[in-house]
């Protein structure tokens, strides 16, 4: 079993253990549909920066990165810094993050959220509605065409955007539908843990213009944003460069001030 397996076996049994203790229509009649989510999509297609920013403890292919700040704290200074967006990691046992840093996050600022998970099953995203997310991520790779389809049209329906994860050609094309809002290019790959950014830069052309493009993972200088711009690249997922300081967002701040200057 390679990890991504494993990260979905355990997943599968974490989602039917809850669905045990609280049930999809009770789940369902938490969700307070009035609030309207802000749309990353929209922000990102008029933005200069592109950035979200991601709150990530720890990791399978790097251990600790920041066990020490509060995700209150690190939600403000974000925002504070004029990013686009947040990511929160919820997964517990590989990523250190849990539901509650979703609440938290969400109580603490007004920018669209994206709930970064594991996402194999409909409960997990009437779950990302009821804490608060905007967002919702969705991995090509552990899923299939028709999983993707039903998950994507069930966000839409909850008023969430859909930001779809590939790492490769074929998954970019098992996936192109109408439901999805940003396509996603993962420069790691979550097998491997290997990181190159040439997967952003060689996949960018076959990517339909009328989806927002996202770069993600192992981004770590103005530089490389610039280089990715040129691909079209609108959004740029950033965990670690920022996570591995005391704050920050103040390392957000400068990395955006540099890109705008
Ligand atoms: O910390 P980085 O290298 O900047 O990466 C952030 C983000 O892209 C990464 O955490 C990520 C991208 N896709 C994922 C899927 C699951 C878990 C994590 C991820």
């Amino acid at each position: 079993m390679n990890i991504l397996e494993k990260i979905v076996a355990d997943k599968r049994k974490e989602v039917d253990l809850k669905k045990s203790l609280i049930t999809l229509p009770q789940l369902e009649a938490s969700v307070m549909m009035e609030r309207t989510s802000v749309s990353l999509a929209e922000v990102l297609r008029n933005s200069n920066s592109g950035i979200i920013a991601e709150h990530k403890r720890r990791s399978p292919s790097k251990s600790v990165i920041n066990q020490s700040l509060n995700v209150q704290d690190v939600a403000k200074g974000y925002a504070d810094a004029g990013v686009c967006g947040m990511s929160v990691l919820t997964d517990g046992k590989y990523f250190g993050g849990s539901l509650d840093d979703l609440v938290l996050a969400r109580a603490s600022t007004n920018i669209p959220i994206l709930r970064k998970e594991f996402i194999i099953d409909e409960y997990q995203i009437v779950e990302a509605k009821a804490y608060g997310a905007d967002v919702i991520l969705l991995i090509a790779a552990i899923l299939t065409r028709e999983e993707i389809k039903t998950l994507s049209e069930l966000a839409k329906d909850l008023g969430l955007d859909v930001l779809l994860e590939v790492h490769n050609e074929e998954e970019l094309k098992k996936s192109l539908m109408p439901s999805l809002d940003m396509l996603g290019v993962n420069n790691r790959n979550l097998k491997s843990f290997e990181v190159d950014l040439e997967i952003s830069k060689s996949l960018s052309k076959k990517i339909p213009d009328d989806f927002v493009k996202v770069s993600e993972s192992g981004i770590s200088s103005v530089e490389a944003i610039r280089d990715l711009k040129e691909f079209d690249y609108q959004g740029f997922l950033i965990g670690e460069n920022f996570m591995k300081t005391d704050e920050p967002g103040k390392s957000a701040k400068k990395f955006i001030d540099k890109i705008i200057a």
